[in-house]
């Protein structure tokens, strides 16, 4: 199907690369500031950016591009459909040393570590392809996955020019965008995530780091990868759990700052849940773009504006880091702390409780949990709240919704309220156990 792109700019701030895709019917996607390119991924035609409207197909095209504009530096997103890790006119491009090492983990190497391996060294430019294998989980984003990485960086001699490859997650971006960004004083490095969550949501926007036992991404940088290079032909493999998690950031972008879009996603969140490409596709691309924005806006989240992307998260890695990383899986703990920051704002009179009811409801078609674990309480909240990066002056600044499509960051909020949000849950748990136990049933063990 084709469509003739509309002229709306996003309701959230953004340079221009905000331009906005709207959804006309399910599997529609209409493209603006995108542009079909085969192969141009050079560093002359970098700084390139396309006004032009296209008419995009949605199932046929092979290769669409978006760029980041962030202050530091400016990189491509580039979606391929098909299989395209083995492919080394997608990397040739972006590489300028000799020497490159692939960080991933022990569930994504079997599955794509040969076709990458493949692509690389098909490089004209590359005579040496490294590896480096971590185990896989949340619970690795440590100091010591970190050292392994820059063990392998340094015994095998990686150079100035030398690339690292994040192939995997969140968890390796952030790891490998990390030790690239501290090696040597900082090495290139490119993102290839083969999870929904780090497509749309971590592998963009150049925050690496790794956890602290008492507080999540405590330590890391902010530092742009050089390209993102989505092979969504990779997500097929990912567990239903995976594409969930992913579907919670791709919804929080319709609640902070596309009303719209989070419409489409309630139409379509089913679609999204099955893979079905036009939708996924239109999904991953318009997150992208909001995320895209706020980056170009705030990179360092300096004026506090890029904090709106925290929607969910203080509450989401309190629970991450009481209830141990990797129990439940990021995405997992943002859902239930979407609802309880959406809570809080009916609370504060800003939304009423239909929005709230709405929230819940696509979370749980999207096999999220809509609730925080009964095993923490007020305090247990409180304490890992205290640790979140968003305190100033020992304040807790938080995310809000003023509105559905709006989110705000504030400091501006009885305590009481927020302590008496946490407490609403404890009591919903109190009085149904069952009921509540419902909306957690979906996590099971990993
Ligand atoms: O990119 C951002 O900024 C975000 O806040 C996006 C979040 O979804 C992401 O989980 C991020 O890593 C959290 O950052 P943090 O600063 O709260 O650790």
């Amino acid at each position: 199907m084709y469509l003739v792109a509309g002229t709306s700019k996003l309701t959230c701030k953004g340079r221009e690369a905000a331009a906005i895709c709207r959804p006309q019917g399910s599997d529609a996607v209409v493209a603006h500031c995108w542009y079909r390119r085969k192969r141009e991924a050079t560093p002359g035609a970098e700084r390139r950016r396309s006004t032009v409207k296209a008419e995009v197909p949605v199932t046929t095209t092979d290769e669409r591009v978006l760029w980041v504009d962030a202050p530091s530096r400016k990189y491509p997103i580039i979606f391929r459909n098909k299989p395209s890790l083995h492919d080394s006119e997608l990397f040739a491009p972006h590489i300028s040393g000799n020497s490159v090492l692939i960080v991933t983990n022990e569930t994504v190497a079997p599955l794509y570590l040969h076709r990458l391996r493949e692509g690389l060294s098909r490089c004209p430019q590359v005579d040496r392809v490294e590896e480096c294998i971590l185990p896989d989980g949340e619970e690795y984003k440590t100091m010591d996955s970190l050292r392994a990485i820059i063990d392998v960086c340094m015994q095998k001699r990686l150079d100035r020019k030398s690339t690292l490859f994040a192939l995997g997650g969140g968890v390796i971006g952030d790891l490998t965008g990390f030790a690239a960004s501290v090696f040597l004083r900082g090495i290139p490095f490119i993102q290839v995530p083969t999870t929904l969550l780090a497509v749309v949501d971590s592998a963009v926007g150049g925050k690496t780091g790794i956890n602290h036992p008492l507080g999540k991404n405590m330590i890391g940088s902010f530092y742009q990868p050089h390209a993102v290079i989505v092979d969504a032909s990779t997500l097929k493999t990912l567990d239903p759990r995976q594409i969930s998690a992913g579907i919670a950031e791709i919804i929080k972008y319709g609640l902070i700052c596309d009303e719209e879009f989070f419409n489409w996603c309630e139409r379509n969140v089913s679609k999204m849940v099955s893979l079905s490409p036009g939708a996924i596709q239109y999904a991953m691309e318009r997150s992208c773009q909001c995320k895209a924005a706020v980056v170009a806006a705030d990179e360092r989240e300096s004026s506090g504006y890029r904090a709106i992307l925290n929607l969910g998260h203080t509450f989401g890695h309190a629970i991450e880091a009481a209830t141990g990383y990797g129990t439940w899986l990021h995405g997992e703990a943002v859902a239930a702390g979407m609802v309880m920051a959406a809570e809080m704002s009916r609370r504060l009179g800003f939304i009423d409780e239909q929005v709230v009811r709405r929230i819940e409801a696509i979370l749980t078609e999207a096999a999220l949990p809509v609730r925080p674990p009964p095993s923490m309480n007020v305090e247990t909240f409180l304490t890992y709240m205290a640790m979140d990066k968003k305190v100033e002056r020992g304040v807790l600044r938080l995310v809000l919704l003023e509105r559905l499509g709006k989110a705000i960051v504030t400091a501006n909020y009885e305590r009481q309220v927020l302590v008496d949000t946490i407490e609403y849950f404890r009591r919903l748990y109190q009085e149904q156990p069952e009921n509540y136990e419902r909306r957690l049933a979906h996590l099971r063990p990993k």
